[in-house]
């Protein structure tokens, strides 16, 4: 668990975090969102003492860390941002090893850890181990920028914009990845990000920033339904609203009993990807399959009642 309890920091007499409080559960994800110099990255940087804060106190797992030194704290958080320069003369094993060898793990662990790794993130190790950074791309660089910050299974991943130079297929993809690794290590996560549909999607609380303060943290549902202040309706964009909250459940959540005809749709799919689906093919209703069954169907009816404002 993170505390962040009435931090503050200043610089230059101006507070760019505002007594901010913030708990964020254990393995969960927050999203941080605001607009451009509303104190998010300074906010995330405080957790791993890249920043010192002028006030405030920040506890994780209930010890205050002004008590850690910070090598040691930046050993057990992992931290991803856009562009990390992986290191350039090393491979992409050596890469991802850095962590676990400063923790003096033995080789055959770390040799297990960067193929674990690897596969998570979908690079074949014998491809990839040994190349160089320069002899990747862009997106598969990230990917091991985000593998090298979970390489000693950090309880806690800080990331800062990770996602924000990849096109949207590769940053898809990356998101999927991300919610894997979350739910199979159970990593607590706090992500600062622009992309309000990032937000939603992978955020179990949305943090909003404005001007240093939080305005609100809630589960994206209650921020988009029940916004704290026209700044925070304003930023999740109103005339989104319903389309965001059918993008929170899915097909399967939904499916109701009945028939109907075309091509189905996948039981996984959001109720936002059904709705175009709809659409798109001039259809009221279409089946819902699951597995290569048609297990039920899902209307444009429902789906209008679902992306009504919640009552
Ligand atoms: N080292 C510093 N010295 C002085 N001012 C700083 C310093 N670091 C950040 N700031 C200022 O603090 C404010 C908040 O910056 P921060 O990077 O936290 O915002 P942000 O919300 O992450 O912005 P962005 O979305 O553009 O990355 C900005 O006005 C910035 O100019």
């Amino acid at each position: 668990m993170i505390e962040i309890e009435d931090v503050t920091k200043i610089y230059e007499g101006t507070a760019v975090v505002d007594r901010v409080t913030l708990t964020i559960q254990p393995h969960t994800i927050c999203a941080v969102v605001g607009t451009s110099g509303s104190g998010k990255t300074t906010l995330v940087r405080m957790i791993n003492k890249l920043v010192e804060p002028s006030s405030g106190a920040i506890r994780i797992d209930g010890v205050d860390i002004a008590g850690i030194p910070a090598f040691q704290l930046r050993r057990r958080i992992g931290y991803a941002i856009q562009g990390l320069g992986l290191f350039p003369h090393r491979t992409v094993g050596q890469n991802i090893a850095t962590v676990p060898k400063l923790l003096g793990w033995n080789r055959g662990r770390i040799r297990d850890r960067v193929e674990e790794l690897l596969d998570l993130f979908g690079l074949d190790p014998e491809e990839f181990r040994d190349r160089m950074p320069h002899e990747l791309s862009g997106g598969q660089q990230q990917r091991v920028g985000v593998a090298r910050a979970l390489a000693a299974g950090p309880n806690i991943l800080l990331m800062d914009e990770p996602f924000g130079a990849l096109d949207p297929l590769i940053r898809a993809k990356a998101q999927e990845d991300l919610l894997t690794i979350q739910r199979r290590f159970g990593t607590t996560i706090m992500l600062v990000t622009h992309d309000m549909n990032e937000a939603i999607h992978l955020g179990d609380t949305i943090a909003v920033m404005d001007k240093g303060r939080l305005l609100q943290a809630a589960p994206p549902r209650t921020i988009i339904a029940d916004p704290a202040t026209p700044f925070v309706a304003e930023l999740i964009g109103t005339a989104e609203r319903p389309f965001r909250l059918l993008s929170l459940a899915r097909v399967s959540d939904h499916a109701e009993p009945g028939q109907a005809t075309g091509e189905p749709i996948d039981a996984d799919r959001s109720l936002r990807d059904a709705y175009a689906e709809l659409l798109w093919s001039g259809r009221a209703a279409a089946p819902v399959r699951r597995n290569g069954d048609i297990v039920g169907r899902i209307s444009l009816d429902q789906l209008a009642r679902l992306a009504a404002r919640p009552r």
